[in-house]
């Protein structure tokens, strides 16, 4: 079975403005929708509309909207009951198709809440699950949650898999080699971040089709112990790094709806091709595909299987 964390999960409004979007100005919304949102949850939506068994993990009140808005697209989930309510992440849409997202920071959970949240998501995972660690920490989570939790899930014999950012990142790389994840899911920006490069650089090189540099990256942390690393570079493609190897492909090519949600997107399609069994070239295009596909939905929709189409062909071995 795949398991989400998702430490700190949001209701995702997305408004459209039909207009470009003024610094200072009144905006009129066109249209507006309101998602169940956050990393753990998006990875995990794409999981079960491929029809593999999933769960869940997140902190939220037995009241709050979230949990209904979870019933409605009947996701298996369980929660820990924390006072705080869940944020609101707003995502603008403007023309020409720009997304602008402004995320909350997420009510503070207590030490007690911290301490279930962790029982929780330790008690859902026997030997054999893959667990997803997904997104930034709710404040009150201590900045090396992910370490802690990767060490014990290994030890109960699970697979451990991490996408977040800045200081829980930041962390995640100062406990390697000693500590790793199975698998790590950065941006380029986060590629950087980790072997303290300049991601923003990385991310341009790839856009004009020098790989080396996110290669190189991707292979150091591969030999500091991470199973496979997945960069997603954006319209540019992606690159794989796993056994001692890596792969690239470009992005299949599709409209631009709203481009929230592609990275969980991809970390789906991985996960699922994974569970299939599938080798590194085939993880990679569902990947990729998963993360098109998802560019071309509104809001934070997550692709159903019949919206993506993977093609291996254009993976290739670097
Ligand atoms: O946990 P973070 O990094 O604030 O990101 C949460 C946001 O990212 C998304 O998971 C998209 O990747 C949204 O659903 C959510 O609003």
């Amino acid at each position: 079975m795949i398991i989400t964390l998702t430490a700190n999960p949001s209701l995702d409004r997305t408004v459209d403005l039909g207009a470009p979007l003024t610094p200072g100005g009144v905006h009129r919304i066109g249209a507006e929708s309101t998602q169940p949102g956050g990393k753990g949850i998006n990875v995990a939506l794409g999981v079960h509309r491929a029809g593999l068994p999933v769960l869940a993990v997140l902190p939220a009140a037995p009241s709050d909207p979230l949990l209904a808005l979870l019933e409605a697209v009947g996701l298996p989930h369980r929660s820990c009951a924390v006072a705080g309510r869940v944020r609101t992440n707003l995502t603008v849409l403007s023309s020409p198709e720009i997304t602008t997202k402004l995320n909350e920071p997420g009510a503070t959970l207590s030490a007690a809440e911290v301490t279930a949240l962790q029982e929780l998501l330790l008690a859902s995972v026997t030997a054999g699950d893959s667990v997803m660690l997904s997104g930034s920490l709710a404040p009150g989570l201590p900045v090396d949650t992910y370490v802690r939790l990767i060490e014990s899930l290994h030890g109960v014999g699970a697979r451990v898999g991490v996408d977040t950012s800045d200081a829980p990142l930041t962390a995640l790389a100062a406990a390697l080699p000693g500590t790793a994840p199975d698998f790590l899911k950065p941006n380029a920006e986060e590629l950087g971040q980790i072997v303290g490069t300049d991601g923003t650089l990385l991310e341009q090189q790839a856009a004009a089709g020098e790989l080396t540099g996110v290669r190189d990256a991707a292979l150091e942390l591969h030999r500091q112990g991470v199973g496979a690393v997945l960069v997603t570079l954006g319209a540019a493609g992606g690159l794989l790094a796993t056994d001692d190897a890596a792969w690239f492909s470009p992005s299949p090519a599709g409209p631009v709806v709203s481009t929230v949600g592609a990275g969980d997107s991809a970390t789906a399609g991985y996960l699922i091709a994974r569970e299939r069994g599938e080798g590194p070239g085939e993880r990679l295009a569902h990947a990729l595909a998963y993360g098109t596909a998802a560019v071309g939905l509104p809001g934070t929709t997550i692709p159903r299987p019949d919206q993506v189409r993977p093609d291996a062909d254009r993976v290739i071995r670097l």
